[in-house]
């Protein structure tokens, strides 16, 4: 559909004086403008009462019967299936008190000195259950953006119909929450850009976007879906933890093998988990690349093993031997954080009996979770690909931009390249650990910053002149075969937790990877990141990272609008750099792990279905969408993976995702925080 199409049945965009549409024409901007304004009119419609019902305050009167809030805007039919839900809002926060006490109480834990038992980095950014406004951006070269967005908001705010400028002069949003520092400011200056107010109060539960560095509990007890966008799918760490990671791999792994046993249509039919393997394994999605055959993990994966699962554990240390190099990581860090090597058969004992020693004490017994996280050990690429000597990484990005259907992408990053010459046989770990992190420990770094972060072009550049011809390579490998090869990757890893991910329509996520490419150009996984970092130290991450967030937001935005009113994803006029892995508007519903079509309202916006469009499933019978809601990250869908066959019993609490830590949510980000962007 074309701009002047959707100019001409706009009456939002009909409302605009024609300057600000011929230049927003021709840029991207032009849609998202319309879109934000839409929306503030559908807030109006949707989740306002009448002006002049109620005073300034920012939450909705609750205690408005249905019936009545029925009669005076029949649009609220979704709001009255909340009901459930409302009830649960008020049991939660009755609840919280209990919950700041044992937050209370895990803040005051000795610590046992010389494990990785440190406070994973960012935890103290935790969104407290005491909700305390989120600290001042340390983004702060991106404040004169966030200025700039202003006077393009004021000129819209004066065009904008009466109704809509009541909405903004009044205070009344929509509103947008923002916790830690992480991209803040690009985020604010972007929601600001729309008009939208930043609140700073995160209990608030009336915001339109909420993007928080570390998930809180009460953000998802208390989501309306399809009212509201919530960065982060709750489980994400299926993904975004070592273990979490290594399981989903492993068991979708099984799926596949089982799948090419029998004939996949038989499978299909017999079992629902072998749908994402199939689908892999005729996977056409637009933009990428046809039918292919499933990865196979060890072909991207270094070979791991998880050291709190007993057999494993023991498996490793039976198969170590001195010619090989192994890393030991903790689950749910970043950073680099608690990350050792291993390099001979003394480190090995070393880890064999401090392992054994948190098993057997009787204090972590009693208490899992004050033992640290879980950890485990890979397989080291010691053959690292050098630029100018110096080993490297590389961040791209996944992105589910919409969880309800589908809508996942893959987004360039940049390189990340050690200060110092990469020596094997260096236990100096600054040369080892490509993170930024580390390379700011150094002395050298303020000087020599700039060297540790190539944009993607760089990188082509460097690969084309330096190894082309010797290696035999494509030109431009980088935007090519690597290029593709990471996306294969991802699509597999998405595969991989597609059914168990939770999903609602609002949810969306930004997920880092990061990848190794070794000295004969295999491409490497080495570990997928919640929260990746969007800091803008660097020349490269000033061009980078505001373009990555600013089209995550469109897409999160026009994928959730489309969603919402039922009409087809295709074609994203916000879609810019990322490319499409997964469209799912042709996925199998239900969905395990969310809600389904059936909270999805019927489209307003259109009298009659158009081709092409997702017809809602039908509605869910108990533990559906009307049920009451589970705590995100606990149950047989959420947090949960299940285990290795065969393997013992994780211990509680030992960080990974096998094992649920009792209090949910607000506990498992208590150890995993390890963000503030890694
Ligand atoms: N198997 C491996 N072989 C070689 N190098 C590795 C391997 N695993 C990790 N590294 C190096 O160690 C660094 C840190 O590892 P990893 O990314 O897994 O940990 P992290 O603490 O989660 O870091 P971050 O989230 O900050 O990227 C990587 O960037 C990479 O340079
Ligand atoms: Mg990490
Ligand atoms: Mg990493």
């Amino acid at each position: 559909m074309s701009p002047t199409h959707l100019a001409a049945k706009d009456p939002v965009r009909q409302g605009l004086p024609s300057i600000l549409y011929r230049g927003a024409a021709s840029c991207q901007s032009f849609y998202l403008t319309r879109e934000s304004l839409a929306w503030n009119k559908q807030d109006a419609k949707m989740t306002l009462p009448p002006q002049g019902t109620r005073p300034h305050g920012h939450r909705r009167d609750r205690s408005q019967p249905q019936a009545e809030a029925q009669a005076q805007d029949p649009g609220r039919h979704r709001s009255l299936r909340l009901g459930p839900r409302t009830a649960q809002r008020t049991h939660v926060s009755r609840k919280r008190g209990k919950w700041s006490r044992i937050a209370g109480v895990r803040r005051s834990h000795t610590r046992v000195p010389g494990w990785a038992h440190k406070r994973p980095m960012g935890s103290s950014q935790e969104e407290q259950p005491l909700h305390l406004p989120s600290q001042s951006g340390q983004d702060a070269d991106l404040l004169d953006a966030a200025d700039t967005a202003r006077p393009q908001a004021s000129l819209l705010e004066r065009h904008l119909p009466e109704g809509e400028r009541q909405l903004h002069g009044s205070g009344q949003g929509p509103y947008f929450y923002i916790g830690g520092t992480n991209g803040a400011s690009i985020i604010s200056s972007y929601c600001k850009g729309k008009g939208w107010q930043r609140i700073e109060d995160s209990r608030r539960e009336d915001y339109k976007l909420k993007w928080c560095e570390v998930k809180c509990r009460d953000s998802y007890y208390s989501f309306r879906e399809g009212e509201q966008l919530l960065y982060q799918l709750p489980n994400n760490k299926l993904l975004t933890t070592k273990i979490g990671l290594l399981s989903a791999l492993r068991e979708y792994s099984r799926v596949v093998s089982r799948t090419h046993k029998t004939s996949p249509c038989a499978q299909a039919k017999s079992r629902k988990d072998t749908t994402s393997a199939l689908e892999e394994l005729a996977w056409t999605s637009p933009g990428c690349f046809g039918p292919q055959r499933v990865l196979k993990m060890e072909e991207f994966f270094p070979e791991t093993y998880r050291l709190d699962i007993r057999d494993e554990r023991e498996a490793f240390f039976t198969l170590f031997d001195e010619n090989q190099t192994w890393i030991c990581k903790p689950t749910a860090s970043n950073q680099g954080k608690g990350i050792f090597l291993l390099r001979n058969q003394e480190e090995v004992a070393a880890l064999q009996v401090k392992t054994q020693s948190i098993e057997d004490d009787p204090i972590y017994r009693k208490m899992p979770f004050r033992a640290p996280q879980a950890r485990v050990v890979q397989r080291y690429i010691q053959n690292p690909l050098l630029l100018d000597g110096k080993k490297f990484d590389v961040r791209s990005y996944l992105l589910i931009a919409c969880a309800m259907p589908y809508m996942v992408f893959f987004g360039h990053g940049y390189a990340r390249l050690t200060l110092s010459l990469y020596d094997p046989h260096s236990s100096d770990l600054s040369g080892h650990l490509t993170n930024q992190f580390m390379q700011k420990k150094s002395p050298l770094y303020m000087l020599l910053k700039e060297d540790t972060v190539w944009s993607m072009d760089h990188l082509n550049r460097y690969i084309n002149d330096k190894f082309r011809k010797t290696k035999g390579l494509p030109r431009d490998w980088v935007f090519t075969t690597f290029t593709k090869r990471m996306q294969q990757i991802m699509a597999h890893c998405f595969q991989a937790v597609k059914s168990k991910l939770q999903c609602k329509l609002g949810y969306f996520d930004l997920i880092g990877c990061d990848f190794l490419i070794d000295e004969n150009f295999k491409v490497w996984l080495l570990e997928m990141n919640s929260n990746p970092a969007l800091h803008t130290n660097c020349e490269v991450l000033k061009e980078v990272i505001p373009g990555v967030v600013t089209e995550t937001l469109d897409l999160a935005l026009e994928t959730f609008q489309k969603s919402l009113r039922g009409q087809k994803m295709l074609p994203l006029l916000s879609q810019r750099h990322f490319v499409l892995l997964h469209d799912g508007e042709a996925d199998l519903w239900p969905r395990p792990g969310g809600s389904r079509g059936a909270l999805r309202p019927p489209p307003p916006l259109r009298a009659a279905p158009r081709p092409g469009a997702r017809t809602p499933a039908p509605p869910r019978g108990p533990g559906g969408a009307h049920a009451r809601p589970r705590p995100p990250g606990r149950g047989p869908d959420g947090g949960t993976q299940s285990r290795e066959p065969g393997a013992e019993r994780p211990r509680e609490g030992a960080g990974g995702p096998a094992r649920e830590p009792s209090p949910g949510l607000a506990e498992e980000e208590r150890k995993s925080a390890g963000h503030r962007g890694s």
